[in-house]
């Protein structure tokens, strides 16, 4: 595992939604191991007030996250995060780890195999990648950076609690909603049944 004890943080005041005036802070890390700039958004301080903060690791999906596309549930389940930090605080880890990790132009290129019955999994495969090309280091020394060593661990992805689970304690996992939408339900499914995620069953 490669940890980097030795990152500095830079943070800012914001406030975030359309609607809301949600204030958190967005902190941006130099010394991570990998080259992306991955950022933390902190609700309520969680870093310096909570012993065990509500955490989102979110891996990045343009498509979803900024222009909620139909094919994922990406942007759904980071408008579920930020509505749950913005009253019982928290901190979301936002992983510039676009497309499990294999960046915006080979998911998109992902998309075409699935176009033909391919599922999400094998249509990495089939372009040379792993099933999923992320790793969670760089969270790890993004939460120890902020001083927060157990976390409640908002997730449904088993790989994720595994890989943060080596360094940081997990006290307990809440898993985010099932988001059936329109052309989503292969991406679903394929979590459900091939990667274990803790989907409900019945709404997919
Ligand atoms: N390769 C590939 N990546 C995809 C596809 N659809 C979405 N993604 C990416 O999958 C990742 C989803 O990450 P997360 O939101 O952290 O979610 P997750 O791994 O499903 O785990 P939890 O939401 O925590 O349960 C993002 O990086 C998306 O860009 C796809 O069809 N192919
Ligand atoms: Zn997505």
């Amino acid at each position: 595992m490669k940890l980097n004890e030795n990152i500095s943080a830079i943070r800012a005041r914001v406030k975030l939604s359309i609607k809301d005036d949600i204030p958190a802070e967005i902190i941006s890390f130099t010394g991570l191991v990998d080259d992306k700039e991955h950022i933390a958004i902190v609700f309520n301080s969680a870093d310096k007030q909570q012993k065990s903060p509500l955490v989102r690791v979110h891996s990045e999906c343009l498509t979803g996250d900024l222009f909620h596309s139909s094919r994922c549930d990406c942007g759904e389940q980071l408008d579920e995060s930020i509505n749950i930090m913005k009253n019982n605080g928290g901190v979301i880890l936002y992983l510039r780890q676009e497309g499990r990790g294999i960046g915006l132009y080979n998911k998109l290129d992902a998309y075409l195999f699935q176009e033909q019955g391919i599922d999400t999994y094998e249509a990495n495969r089939k372009l040379g990648f792993n099933d999923d090309d992320r790793n969670y280091d760089d969270a790890i020394n993004m939460l120890k950076a902020l001083n927060v060593s157990s976390v409640h661990l908002l997730t449904n992805n088993p790989l994720k609690i595994e890989a943060i689970g080596k360094e940081i304690i997990i006290e307990s996992i809440q898993n985010t909603k099932t988001y059936l939408k329109k052309d989503n339900k292969n991406y679903l499914l394929a979590k459900y049944e091939l990667s274990d995620h803790q989907l409900e069953a019945s709404l997919i």
